[in-house]
């Protein structure tokens, strides 16, 4: 028997930790087991309007509500869209669902018609119990998964991870271009970051993180550059996220990368020449060491 709580928990931030946090005590005190009924996306999505990807995959936020101790069911929300909210509700107590956290804010069913009014009305005779939470805020700001992407957007990196009480990662495989980053001194691994959901890009510019390779235990400092390189190619190239890794060589294709992107150093520019680039890259390679020191007190690159 269950305590469930339902949504897409895109970036599982602060106001989602305290739903998840209320569900988990929740269950505690009924004696129920807590599960998440998670969506792969949002609606606007479905509904082709102004959706810009996701902060986190799907694969991302079920791990870390199985970290805090829940069952995760990952479904697209194109299955339920045309269940009636009756029905979703009669779906959710054949599953075993005995008590549902949510948000006021919270609808469900056909054309969203379920509500937290529907769901406290059609408790009782079903024996539910529903705990509805106020929103979320933190110094009068009410924490969402769009105002971070907001954030992400103009490279507020440090405001969007205190916001998520995490550092953001982006994550991908490591796939092979025309290995211009090597003739310039400062070799490059792409990450596909679009390689199995659509994941948000930040402002274009360059990023201080810590990676990790899968499979490896360390991990390394880097600078990831997120752009069109506008320096080295024609208007209009697909945006790429890009890494070098400071005191590390090696060949990285097909790894699978985990990025902590933890600082924005500066926006990407369109220089000159190459030399002119390649001096920029070197001066970011200086200012990272810098923050590296002063903020991190000097942690290695290890793998
Ligand atoms: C630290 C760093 C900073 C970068 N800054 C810029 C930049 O400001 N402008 C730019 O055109 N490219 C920038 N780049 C991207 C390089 O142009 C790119 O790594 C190189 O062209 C190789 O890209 P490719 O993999 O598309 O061949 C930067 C890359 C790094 C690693
Ligand atoms: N310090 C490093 N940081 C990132 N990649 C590195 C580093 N040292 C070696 N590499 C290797 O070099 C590759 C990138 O070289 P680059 O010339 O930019 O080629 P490409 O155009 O294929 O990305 C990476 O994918 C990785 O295999």
């Amino acid at each position: 028997m269950y305590a469930i709580t339902i949504g897409v928990f895109d970036g599982v931030h602060k106001g989602h930790q305290y739903i998840l946090n209320n569900t988990l005590e929740l269950a505690q005190s009924l004696n129920l087991e807590p599960l998440v009924l998670m969506f792969r996306y949002p609606a606007e999505k479905i509904l082709g309007t102004t959706f810009d990807g996701l902060i986190l995959p799907s694969w991302r936020r079920k791990e870390i509500c199985e970290n805090l101790g829940f069952e995760v069911i990952v479904k697209d929300m194109e299955e339920v869209w045309d269940v009636s909210h009756e029905e979703y509700i009669n779906n959710l107590i054949d599953m075993g669902v005995k008590a549902i956290v949510c948000g006021e804010d919270f609808t469900f069913g056909k054309d969203a018609l379920g509500d937290v009014n529907y769901l406290q009305s059609v408790s009782i005779s079903n024996g539910l119990k529903i705990k509805i939470l106020k929103d979320f805020k933190e110094d009068s700001t009410r924490i969402s998964s769009s105002l971070i992407k907001k954030e992400l957007k103009n490279g507020n990196i440090k405001v969007a991870n205190e916001m998520l009480n995490r550092p953001w990662t982006l994550e991908g495989p490591v796939y092979e271009d025309k290995h211009v980053g090597f003739k310039l001194g400062f070799p490059t691994a792409n990450i596909n970051i679009l390689y199995k959901e659509q994941i948000i890009f930040p402002k274009f510019g360059v990023y201080l993180v810590r990676g990790k390779i899968q499979g490896r235990k360390g991990s390394l400092w880097g600078l990831m550059n997120v752009g069109i390189r506008p320096t080295i190619h024609e208007p209009n190239k697909e945006p790429k996220v890009e890494v070098y890794f400071l005191d590390f060589f090696g060949n990285l294709y097909n790894e699978y990368i985990i990025l902590e992107v933890l600082d924005f150093l500066r926006e990407e520019k369109k220089f000159e020449d190459k030399n002119q680039l390649v001096e920029a890259m070197a001066r970011d390679e200086d200012k990272a060491r810098e923050i590296i020191v002063k903020r991190y007190g000097n942690i290695k690159s290890i793998l």
